[in-house]
């Protein structure tokens, strides 16, 4: 009964307007719609114009959407039944699966209507936010602007404290590869919002793929693995803009930057054991250098939450500045660092940098490896249920 009481707050959290959204007359009229025909130009450009959608359609939408994908993809629905339990990719399963044998033809072109439908009806984000460049479009979760020597890349998810989930991960990937490559001095990492970031996306635990928990473990170690190389790869000064709390990875990441401004409203949180989870982002091999193996330990094993001051005097953060100011002055800062040359920078970092980087690389996949098998235990699967159903915060 608590299973299946957690099985269901789960798909609550999930599904949180499931049961007021009951129909979608428009989408009915579209879906009868079958006049006109489709090509697989039109049924591309409907898949990406999926992804510039501003507000979320709602999940009964989302679930037709993908059952008409899937159907236009693959046919019909071949897969096994999901367990009673995995109440999303189920939920995913009856959609498709209802729609029988629909042919693959019909579902493409129902699918480019109901995406027409959706844009005319809701807001979409191909427009270019106020204050942003060009260089900012084509990402999701992400904010990017290049000026004045300086690539910015803002975490954008401000009414989820800028959670990391799954797409946010690659898309920070592809930002830093960008900033790697561009003409920028420098690169800053920052949230939008009140919060720097609130660290893993705990609903990345919920979309469990067809083989299981297992696969779904094994891929999130290649994605962190992948994910943190970046930061250790990282060629150009890389410097962290912490505007508000940050949580679990957007913390321990924080030791391989080169430079941590923090607003006196920012707070370093790493409550790892609450979650039953072990500590990444190099942490492991970065803390106890910084702080001392004791400093460490209080932070990444005993969850202690330190004060951007605390952080300051433990040397994880460079300089602490009064929040109603902090903008203005750490972006006056950054504007002269970014006017020094460039390449000095890149080659004074490369040496300080370079001689640690294997190391780095190897504490990295040893943490992801430890953390693969933390993922499958009890006492995380017990944390993050009771994140989701809302029985628990930090
Ligand atoms: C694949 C790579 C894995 C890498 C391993 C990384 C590990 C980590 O990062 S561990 C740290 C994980 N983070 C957390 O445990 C934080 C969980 N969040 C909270 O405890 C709280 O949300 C809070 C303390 C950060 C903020 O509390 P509050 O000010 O009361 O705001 P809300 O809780 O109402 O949050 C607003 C909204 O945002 C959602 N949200 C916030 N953080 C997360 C998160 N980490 N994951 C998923 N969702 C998050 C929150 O659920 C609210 O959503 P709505 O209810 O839909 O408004």
């Amino acid at each position: 009964v608590a299973m299946a009481y957690l099985a269901w707050r789960l798909a609550q959290r999930w599904w949180p307007s499931s049961l007021q959204v009951i129909s979608f007359p428009v989408v009915q009229l579209h879906l009868n719609r079958t006049a006109m025909r489709a090509s697989q130009k039109d049924f591309e450009n409907a898949v990406n114009q999926v992804k510039l959608l501003k507000k979320d359609p709602g999940n009964e939408v989302k679930l037709k959407l993908y059952a008409l994908y899937k159907q236009a993809t693959e046919g019909p629905c071949n897969m096994p039944k999901p367990g009673v339990f995995d109440l999303i990719n189920k939920a995913k399963w009856d959609a498709w699966n209802a729609l029988g044998s629909l042919p693959k033809e019909t579902a493409r072109q129902n699918y480019v209507d109901l995406v027409s439908s959706l844009s005319s009806s809701l807001e979409s984000s191909s427009q270019v936010e106020p204050g942003t460049d060009r260089k900012s479009t084509g990402y999701e979760t992400l904010m990017v602007t290049s000026e004045d020597g300086i690539t910015k890349i803002m975490l954008n998810r401000p009414t989820k404290k800028n959670a990391l989930n799954v797409e946010m991960y690659h898309e920070i990937m592809h930002a830093l590869k960008a900033a790697s490559k561009d003409d920028s001095a420098i690169t800053v990492l920052t949230g939008n919002g009140d919060y720097y970031s609130s660290g893993n996306d705990l609903t990345n635990f919920t979309d469990i793929p067809p083989g299981g928990v297992e696969e779904k473990a094994k891929n999130g170690a290649i994605l962190l693995r992948e994910f943190v190389g970046c930061f250790i790869d990282f060629p150009k000064p890389l410097i962290a803009v912490v505007n508000g709390p940050a949580v679990g990875i957007s913390v321990t990441l924080l030791g391989l930057f080169d430079a941590v401004y923090a607003s006196d409203r920012a707070t370093f949180h790493t409550p790892f054991s609450h979650l039953g989870q072990s500590p990444e982002g190099c942490s492991s091999y970065t803390f106890p250098k910084i702080m001392s193996p004791v400093k460490a330990i209080e932070m990444l094993v005993f969850g202690k939450k330190l004060t951007a001051g605390e952080a300051c005097a433990q040397g994880l953060v460079t300089e602490v500045f009064p929040d109603s100011t902090f903008q203005k002055e750490v972006w006056t800062r950054l504007k002269a660092f970014a006017k020094l040359p460039a390449n000095a920078m890149r080659i004074s970092k490369e040496i300080i940098r370079n001689r640690e980087k294997e190391k780095l690389h190897a504490v990295n996949a040893e943490e992801c490896s430890v953390l693969q098998g933390r993922w499958l235990s009890d006492e995380c699967m017990n944390a993050v249920m009771n994140f989701l159903s809302r029985k628990s915060k930090l």
